[in-house]
């Protein structure tokens, strides 16, 4: 998969060294796990080529220090303890969401076992914090706060995500609230750890953490659109995962809120023995998919995306940063509600 469009420098080259040599230090059984979810393994081991996934927090963490006017070497240890702790929310996220599938490949969890997976999730996170406190420079410290503060929020937003399965009301408000936490807190703290490694100055990291919510919850919105009609050949999921497992993600959300006889309808489906007791037939997740469309929640996850974005970028051109930063944050917005995986 290639990484996001970032012309300032090849991103992974510059991570990928700094990331591999933290996670080197894990013991041989959780290291081989790690090698694989990251993309560096096959199933036995073998050296691949291809890495793993769009490397979009890493890129975000080293714009970051160049919007604080400091080198992208210095945003290293904060590209690699975001890039960890996505990796262990995915590792996580795989075994609680049931998903077989990630990055075109069978998720780790069906390929080692669950235990390893969780085992191996939890070595990520610790590695991330050990990175970060480790970081020379002023703002280490409060580097490591920003990111357990944003790891807090992801686990309560996954938390609730998870409790939305079992409810039959989810609105629209408290549906982004949870986006925010469970993908937005990781990619503002993205956003604004390279500024806060360098201990740039509060307006400053504040301004590229608005922009980085703003920016997370139009990612996530992305997200859901190609969770239901993206191709799973690029996106690298299976077709229609949200909808076969009854998630509630925001087209959805949208659509059931949307107060039309096609939300009434999604609702109805919705409501039949859920994905554990029983599979939806194929025919009813292409309903499902009708229907969402129909009730405008579609339209709608397109149209606050957008607008999202649009205030994500309001946030950058209050702040005082370097053009040439502002100008790649922005080309990064773009790319993230154009994205086709
Ligand atoms: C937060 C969400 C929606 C999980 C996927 O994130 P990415 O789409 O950034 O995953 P990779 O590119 O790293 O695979």
């Amino acid at each position: 998969m290639t990484a996001v469009p970032v012309s300032m420098t090849d991103v992974r080259e510059l991570v990928d060294g700094a990331l591999r040599a933290a996670v080197g230090r894990l013991d041989p059984r959780t290291y081989r796990v790690a090698a694989y979810h990251l993309g560096w393994t096959d199933e036995e081991g073998h050296p691949r080529k291809a890495p793993a996934g769009k490397a979009l927090r890493p890129a975000l963490a080293l714009l970051s220090a160049r919007a604080a006017v400091a080198p992208p070497e210095s945003a290293l240890p904060g590209a690699v303890a975001v890039e960890l702790t996505h990796a262990f929310s995915l590792l996580h996220d795989d075994i609680m969401d049931g998903d077989r599938t990630r990055r075109h490949r069978p998720a780790a969890w069906t390929v080692f076992g669950e235990a390893s997976a969780i085992l191996t999730g939890d070595a990520l996170l610790a590695l991330a914090g050990e990175v970060l406190l480790e970081a020379p420079g002023q703002g280490s410290a409060r580097a490591a706060r920003a990111l357990s503060t944003a790891t807090r929020r992801l686990i309560a937003g996954q938390s609730l995500d998870m409790d939305f399965e079992s409810r039959r009301q989810v609105g629209v408000d408290e549906c982004v609230a949870m986006a925010s936490d469970k993908t937005a807190a990781l990619l503002a703290c993205s956003c604004s750890i390279g500024a806060v490694l360098d201990d740039a100055p509060r307006p400053l990291t504040e301004a590229l953490e608005a922009f980085g919510t703003d920016l997370g919850i139009a990612f996530q919105l992305a997200d859901d659109l190609l969770g239901i009609w993206g191709d799973p050949a690029t996106t690298g999921k299976p077709a229609m995962s949200d909808l076969r497992s009854r998630k509630m993600s925001l087209p959805v959300v949208a659509a059931l809120n949307s107060g039309t006889p096609e939300g009434a309808k999604l609702a109805a489906l919705y409501a039949r023995p859920g994905p554990r007791e029983q599979e939806p037939a194929e025919s009813e997740l292409a309903e499902a998919a009708a229907l969402v469309e129909a009730a405008g929640g579609r339209a709608w996850a397109e149209l606050e995306a957008e607008s999202r974005v649009q205030r994500a970028a309001e946030h950058l051109l209050a702040a005082r940063m370097p053009d040439s930063a502002r100008t790649e944050f922005l080309r990064i917005a773009d790319f993230v509600t154009r994205r086709d995986h």
